[in-house]
């Protein structure tokens, strides 16, 4: 009972908001490749750079330079999860579909935090 309040209120909270917002991502491709956060973590650096979202990872090492928020923050987060910097920065429905375009594979069952198999999840993270 506490937790469904805790739920509601976060629900309601200002920069969850624009989150509530349905987006419909496709779909195709996780599953593909299942990736550790061992080799993600060998990803770090301008040439090479790989970042979880959501259990989710994404090869961003083409999208550095046209990133709107620069790449230093992107490359902060090299080989690494940024699942909270991504939502925390309050990234527009549209950053959040363009998160498909460099979407190389997910993490194994066992090292997610968000998407785990009937475990708790927040409400509204990208389907
Ligand atoms: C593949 C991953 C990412 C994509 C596709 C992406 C995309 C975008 C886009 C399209 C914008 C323009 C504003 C908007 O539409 O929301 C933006 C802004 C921004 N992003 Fe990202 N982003 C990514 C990862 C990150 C990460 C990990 C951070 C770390 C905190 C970050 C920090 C920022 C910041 C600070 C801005 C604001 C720039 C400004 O308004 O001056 N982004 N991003």
């Amino acid at each position: 009972m506490a937790q469904t309040s805790a739920l509601s209120s976060f629900s309601n909270a200002t920069t969850a908001v624009r989150y509530n917002t349905p987006v419909t991502l496709s779909t195709a491709s996780p599953g593909e490749r299942v990736i550790t956060l061992e080799e993600v973590s060998w990803h770090d650096n301008p040439s090479d750079c790989w970042i979880v979202i959501y259990d989710r990872v994404y090869d961003v090492t083409d999208f550095l330079d046209e990133h709107p928020g620069g790449s230093d923050i992107l490359l902060e987060y090299g080989g690494r999860d940024a699942s909270c910097a991504f939502r925390g920065t309050g990234h527009s429905a549209q950053a959040v579909r363009a998160l498909n375009r460099f979407l190389i594979g997910e993490l194994p069952m066992e090292e997610r935090i968000f998407r785990k198999a009937g475990g708790y999840r927040l409400s509204d993270i990208p389907e």
